[in-house]
């Protein structure tokens, strides 16, 4: 194969290359987790350098071109797809000759009809149920994958299930007795359904794939990901995708991958050109000013925030409301009923400010989002490329604005570093900010408030004691996305109806 050397710039790129080392130790797989959550910056050492590379020849590649059959060319066309996209006409061809794949490029670059063209090919050369298994780190991301599948096999009649935490056990082991050709799961009901559902196993897999690879490996998943491997076929390929693809040999180990192939279509920490990012520097007291200052000053755009807690994520969502915002939560202390819901009110635009966290930040496709606000700084810079990436997503614009205080600043820092580019700030009417700070500080009173109840409620026992459920039913309707929230904890609040923050 011609190799050319490793460009650094966003080219589109091609490797081959065995990347699997022997094993490591459990315990320096640990520690390498450990410190890559603590500083992404030590990870960048770990990169392979021997990577080999080679530039795109064809800049009008069709997906005919790519080897796939007329029907799945077909549902590109149906979907809109006027030609692949750069990880698509770079990893496709490898798979369909049967390699393994590292995939990485940017978020919302096509990775998801890249792995799913390539299996349902397969699945039509040689059908057979329980044919490829999907996993994905969140319930909502499993839905959506299942969904792409859906629509890219609507030609071949493929049949899907998904299944995930949070939802009815013995429906998901019915939909599994009728030998699905595809499951897309998240990997820990997967590990129950294993270990539990009668007569269901994957001992006729073919493909595995692991989206968000680098989240599935780390180690909240991975000792999961072993049990599930030693129950599955050795004799199958595997898929790892990512917009952040982890280099450690300790993780891409545990994948069990055969001579894969490696194919970069960006570098680590690169972001699409259409995403504008920016910063907004203020004391920590005045956040929630400033948060309502931007959601008054982009009102009409369809906005992420995000924040670090449940508790927060809960906290703010109230506190927008008491101030008219259409606000709704997305964090995992909600059922899952509700999540979905959250979900589906956003993307339908029946609300448009969207108050999540980290659960909303990897995958999500949701193209009307104009904006992410990092409310609360990401925990490392892997996270934020996934956060702001839910936005400017193929080929779109989109701007991402995140707050730093005065205890941010050197984490801030690092994801400058890991970017590789100082921001800009947004520009900000500072005075306009601080005249919102007495009825910021009121609407924040009466929202902890609110909390506190919600805590008391759930503490009793009653229904959905670990959740949000009861009370957030009550906020989440039509009332409250049209600004008139009544209280329950006083007339005092009903005032306040009037005193809408939006324009
Ligand atoms: N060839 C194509 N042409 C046009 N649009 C495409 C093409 N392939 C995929 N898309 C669309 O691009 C959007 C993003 O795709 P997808 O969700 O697979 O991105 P991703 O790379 O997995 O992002 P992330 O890293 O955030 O998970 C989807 O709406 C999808 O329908």
């Amino acid at each position: 194969m011609a190799i050319k050397q490793l460009n650094k710039t966003k080219k589109v790129v091609k490797a081959e290359k065995k990347v699997i080392p022997p094993p490591a130790s459990e315990s320096s797989e640990q520690e390498s987790d450990q410190s890559e959550l603590e500083n992404d910056a030590e990870e960048e050492e770990e990169t392979e350098t021997a990577t080999e590379k080679e530039e795109t020849k064809n800049e009008n590649v069709t997906f005919k071109d790519l080897g796939l059959m007329q029907p799945l060319v077909d549902a590109c066309e149906q979907l809109k797809f006027k030609a692949p996209t750069e990880i698509q006409k770079e990893s496709i061809p490898w798979s369909l000759q049967g390699r393994d794949i590292i995939g990485l490029a940017q978020t919302g670059s096509g990775k998801t009809a890249a792995f799913a063209l390539p299996i349902l090919q397969a699945l039509w050369n040689n059908p057979s149920p329980m044919f490829a298994c999907v996993m994905a780190p969140t319930r909502e991301l499993a839905v959506q994958i299942s969904e792409t599948f859906e629509s890219l096999g609507s030609t071949i009649g493929v049949r899907c299930v998904v299944i995930v935490g949070g939802m009815d056990m013995m429906a998901q082991s019915i939909a599994l007795s009728k030998k699905p050709h595809i499951i897309v799961c998240t990997p820990g009901r997967l590990q129950d359904h294993l270990e539990n559902t009668k007569g269901f196993s994957l001992r006729s897999l073919k493909y595995l794939v692991l989206d968000e690879a680098d989240r599935l490996l780390d180690m909240d998943f991975g000792p999961i990901i072993d049990q599930i491997l030693k129950v599955i076929p050795k004799e199958r390929n595997t898929f790892l995708f990512s917009a952040t693809m982890t280099t450690k040999v300790a993780k891409l180990q545990r994948a069990s991958l055969n001579n894969p192939v490696k194919v970069e279509v960006a570098t680590k920490y690169s972001t699409v050109s259409t995403l504008l990012q920016y910063y907004l520097f203020f004391p920590l007291k005045q956040k929630d000013s400033y948060l309502v200052y931007l959601l008054n000053e982009l009102a009409g755009n369809s906005t992420i925030v995000f924040s670090r807690t449940c508790n927060d994520c809960q906290r703010i969502t109230l506190l927008l409301r008491n101030l008219g915002f259409p606000a709704i939560p997305l964090h995992g202390q909600l059922s899952q009923e509700k999540r979905l819901g959250a979900l589906n009110k956003f993307k339908s635009g029946n609300r448009n400010i969207l108050i999540a966290t980290d659960v909303a930040s990897r995958g999500l496709d949701i193209p009307s989002v104009d904006i992410v606000l990092n409310y609360d700084l990401p925990n490392n810079s892997k996270d934020y490329i996934h956060r702001v990436g839910r936005t400017a997503r193929a080929g779109r614009s989109g701007k991402s604005i995140t707050f730093v205080t005065q205890y941010d600043v050197e984490v801030y820092q690092r994801i400058e570093q890991a970017l590789d580019k100082k921001l800009d700030e947004f520009p900000v009417d500072k005075d306009a900010v601080m005249l919102l700070q007495e009825r910021v500080d009121e609407a924040q009173r009466f929202a902890i408030t609110e909390l506190k109840e919600q805590h008391a409620t759930r503490g009793k026992g009653g229904r959905g004691k670990r959740q949000f459920n009861s009370d957030d039913k009550d906020r989440d309707d039509d009332s409250v996305q049209a600004g008139a929230y009544h209280s329950k904890s006083g007339a005092a609040r009903g005032n306040r109806q009037g005193k809408k923050m939006r324009k």
